[in-house]
């Protein structure tokens, strides 16, 4: 039987901002971003149910796309918009769960052979990572380059894409010309000297993503 797709998202889900505590989520919702994530590492469960509450809480008051990274099981728990998950994570995660819950999914890929597995998967959008080298994560691979990048889009044709990874302000329109989709940020925001000017900047250039 083939397998079923995940929810689909907008094409172009705009400035992806990717954020580790709620009061980040409130900050940039408030802002104008759209498309954002909750990303906390390495936690149990508990510990970050009541951060996850609060961040889809403050998305729905927004209606703002959260995706919450890892934390599938809360993420189906309390109806979050989407979740995203690492190639590792498709290991365990129970994909049909998620579906099934109606949640979109993200998937992160680094290379054709990730690429092939994930959209195998029929997932809502394709992350492409790392472009540029980062200091945010460890990567245990080379960083992609616009290339790579553009050639991935390429032969994704319409399928929603994100591009990740070392994306600084002056990299932005390099990124873009690439056709991808979506711009996910880290440091480019949390770092900025002003976060403010900063989103502003970014959501000028990448936009908050198609309704
Ligand atoms: C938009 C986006 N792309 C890629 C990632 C990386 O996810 P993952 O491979 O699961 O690694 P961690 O973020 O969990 O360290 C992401 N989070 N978001
Ligand atoms: C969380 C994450 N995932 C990546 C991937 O390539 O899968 S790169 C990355 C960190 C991105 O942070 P910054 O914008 O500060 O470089
Ligand atoms: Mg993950």
């Amino acid at each position: 039987m083939n397998t079923p797709a995940f929810p689909a998202v907008p094409q172009r889900l705009g400035l992806y901002p990717v954020v580790d505590t709620v009061g980040w989520i409130e900050r940039l919702l408030g802002a104008g971003v759209r498309t954002i994530q909750l990303r906390i590492k390495d936690k149990h469960d508990d510990d970050v149910e009541a951060d996850i509450v609060a961040a889809i809480k403050l998305s729905q008051r927004h209606e703002a796309r959260l995706f919450i990274n890892d934390y599938w099981r809360l993420a189906i728990k309390h109806r979050a918009y989407g979740v995203h998950l690492g190639q590792e994570d498709m290991d365990v995660a129970n994909l049909d769960a998620i579906r099934d819950a109606g949640l979109r999914l993200g998937l992160s890929t680094h290379d054709n052979m990730e690429m092939d597995r994930a959209l195998a998967a029929r997932p809502s959008y394709i992350a492409l990572g790392h472009v540029f080298p980062t200091n945010t994560k460890q990567m245990p691979s080379a960083p992609q380059g616009l290339t790579q990048l553009a050639a991935h889009i390429k032969t994704l044709g319409d399928y929603p894409t994100v591009a990740i990874g070392g994306i600084s302000i002056d990299r932005v329109p390099a990124v873009l010309a690439t056709g991808v989709g979506s711009v996910a940020v880290v440091s480019a925001i949390t770092h900025a000297a002003d976060w403010r000017a900063a989103t502003a900047q970014l959501l000028e250039l990448v936009g908050a993503g198609d309704e």
